[in-house]
């Protein structure tokens, strides 16, 4: 039997198993992850995240991140700011800007005074081969595509990549969009063969949306940060949202802050927590 310690973090609610693997041996595995994740018989948690040293220059730590379903992703935003209050939190790092390797490049979270973390998401990608999405012949992924979604209505979105893949539709009312039918629909669709996270965002103003997300691997959460990022660069492109401004977005779990214009890397700030410490048999 083997013994694991974690923390569990939450960043808006969109909470975490996060693993010390520099200083414990940890192997993911599918089937401990989802039955971990579970929130009556687990520990529950959207996301596990793995903290591993990393082979490459100038690089402080490699990030892994695997989703409830145990499905290993490329990026979450979220736990990004956790990440750099875990490697803090357990000393394995002292500085407050820290390098980070993950699947789809390098971010670079850093640990403000005020104690929120700001975190250089990268560029935003919006070509095929970033975002895992079937073209038929003619069509170009750009701001604006048009799909039509299986047994439902059809709709216009954004597609984009964050790291991972983004859908981004415009609603009139958030509180009552369809989150769960098309996010579930989206999921199955043969336009999305790596799935998609799905976000529904209503406009308040140019610097300020609201915005649910139904997450690939894992269903609906109280926030997440990469659908946040998609969902402004989307609301930019659109001429909706002020380029370059902090765009307040508002999740079921809180407030993040984002700020894009074309050709810049995305910034996202925002709080993360540590709920408790543990140790696990297995
Ligand atoms: N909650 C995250 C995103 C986690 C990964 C996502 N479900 C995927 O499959 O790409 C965030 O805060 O960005």
């Amino acid at each position: 039997m083997a013994i694991l310690k974690f923390s569990k973090m939450h960043g808006l609610g969109n909470d975490f198993m996060v693993v010390d693997g520099t200083r414990q041996a940890f192997l993911p595995d599918e089937q401990l992850i989802r039955q971990w994740a579970n929130r009556h018989t687990g520990i529950g948690f959207d996301q596990l995240l793995l903290v591993e040293p990393s082979q490459s220059a100038g690089v402080d730590f490699r990030y892994r991140i695997f989703n409830a379903d145990g499905s290993e992703v490329e990026q979450c935003g979220n736990g990004a700011r956790c990440f750099v209050k875990f490697v803090t939190e357990q000393g394995l790092s002292d500085k407050s800007e820290i390098v980070v390797e993950t699947a789809k490049g390098i971010i670079k979270p850093r640990l403000n005074e005020d104690g929120l973390v700001t975190v250089n998401m990268g560029q935003p990608r919006f070509t095929p081969d970033e975002v895992p999405f079937v073209l038929r012949s003619g069509e170009e992924v750009g701001a604006n595509s048009y799909i039509v979604v299986n047994g439902l209505d059809s709709a216009e979105m954004s597609l984009l990549s964050m790291g991972n893949p983004h859908a981004v539709m415009l609603v009139n009312d958030v509180a009552n969009a369809p989150v769960e039918d098309w996010g579930t629909a989206l999921q199955k669709h043969q336009r999305f063969p790596e799935r998609v996270n799905v976000g529904f965002m209503q406009i308040v103003d140019n610097q300020h949306i609201k915005l649910r997300v139904f997450e690939r691997g894992t269903g609906e959460t109280l926030a997440c940060g990469t659908g946040a990022c998609a969902a402004v660069v989307s609301g930019v492109r659109w001429g909706l949202l002020a380029a370059g401004e902090a765009v307040r977005v508002e999740l079921a779990g809180g407030d993040l802050y984002i700020s894009w214009q074309e050709g810049s890397d995305v910034m996202m700030t925002g709080p993360a927590l540590t709920v408790f410490t543990g140790e696990l048999a297995y």
